[in-house]
């Protein structure tokens, strides 16, 4: 089956990679606006594969959207990152032009594709891929849970002084500094609850860790960080592929789940083959619901800067 990844810049490529890396897709097409960049990276991953070990063909086009025709998933990681000192919703303005665009060109050329939203402010840019593609809302997910997890977990491993093999660990909620939720009340050590072992101290500190995990990966780059986001990606991309019908924390449209409606926020979801198969309930404490409802309000503030 065929992936696109739109945009081959530090994320793009990395989703490319990883997807290849693990051999279930046929084919990856990366598209970016930049002259001969996509083609570079597309021969400079290809030039792996012998030494890698594997057999998905990668190609890149500038802007030719005739290549990405039938494709079964595309990810959208076209825009601009953010600089230290920034945050994500400081990127609507640019970013928001670009998502729209290549949104139309993709559906264009596969309408029946599954789109994954990484471009920043990403659940506003979901929302805004729901409010201009015209595609139903199971084929649209956006990436942020399944990389904001990934980072609880390594703090968790961290405080806990554990491998990451042995923690599991979910974050809801919004895909920004202030409105990540790290579900600690449901982080556990081989099913332990983590509460068990670490101080109401370590239990706040892995909890801002987590959340502040993209802007200090920022001050430290200088931009922000590619290597997890295109993991986080390419988990999600396989999951669809291979149908695995993994639950994974999804930024997606929701209509009356968790107490909200017209708003994409991350949510535990069943991924397979069509995409959403399943927004998962889960029972949360009363603080989580408040930090839920006070992160819907604050993307809903930013959704409403999108001019459609
Ligand atoms: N949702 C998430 O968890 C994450 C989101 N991001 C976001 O992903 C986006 C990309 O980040 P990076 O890859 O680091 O940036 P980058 O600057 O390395 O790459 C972006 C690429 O998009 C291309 N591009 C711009 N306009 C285009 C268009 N109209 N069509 C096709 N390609 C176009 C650029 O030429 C560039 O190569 C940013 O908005 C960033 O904030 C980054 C990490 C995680
Ligand atoms: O921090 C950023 O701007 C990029 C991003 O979304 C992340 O790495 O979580």
């Amino acid at each position: 089956m065929k992936v696109t990844v739109v945009g081959a810049g530090a994320v793009g490529a990395s989703c490319a990679e990883y997807i290849a890396m693990k051999d279930f897709a046929a084919e990856v097409v990366l598209v970016d606006i930049k002259e001969g960049f996509a083609e570079g990276k597309a021969m400079d991953l290809m030039q792996t594969a012998s030494l890698n070990g594997f057999d998905t063909k990668i190609t890149g086009t500038t802007g030719d959207y005739s290549k990405t025709a039938g494709s079964k998933v595309a990810v959208i990681t076209s825009g601009i990152p953010r600089k230290p000192g920034m945050t994500r919703e400081e990127l609507i303005g640019i970013n928001a032009g670009i998502v729209k665009e290549v949104t139309q060109n993709l559906v264009k050329h596969s309408p029946d594709v599954i789109i994954i939203v990484v471009s920043n402010p990403m659940d506003t840019m979901a929302y805004l891929v729901h409010k201009t593609s015209g595609l139903p809302k199971e084929r649209i997910i956006g990436m942020g849970g399944a990389l904001d997890s990934a980072r609880f977990k390594y703090r968790l491993a961290e405080a806990l002084e554990s491998p990451i093999s042995d923690v599991d660990g979910m974050v809801i909620a919004a895909h920004s500094d202030t409105g990540m939720l790290p579900l600690f009340s449901k982080a556990t050590r081989n099913g332990v609850p983590v509460s068990e072992f670490l101080s109401d101290e370590q239990k706040a500190n892995v909890i801002e860790e987590t959340k502040i995990g993209g802007a200090t990966l920022t001050k430290l780059l200088g931009t922000s960080a590619w290597y997890a986001p295109g993991a986080a990606v390419s988990v999600m991309v396989q999951s669809i592929l291979c149908d695995q019908k993994k639950m994974i924390p999804c930024s997606l449209m929701l209509d009356g789940e968790y107490g909200e409606s017209d708003i994409c926020l991350g949510v535990p979801a069943i991924i397979g083959k069509d995409g959403v198969e399943k927004i998962v309930n889960i029972t949360l404490t009363e603080e989580e619901k408040a930090k839920f409802a006070e992160a819907a309000k604050a993307v809903r503030d930013v959704n409403g800067d999108l001019k459609f």
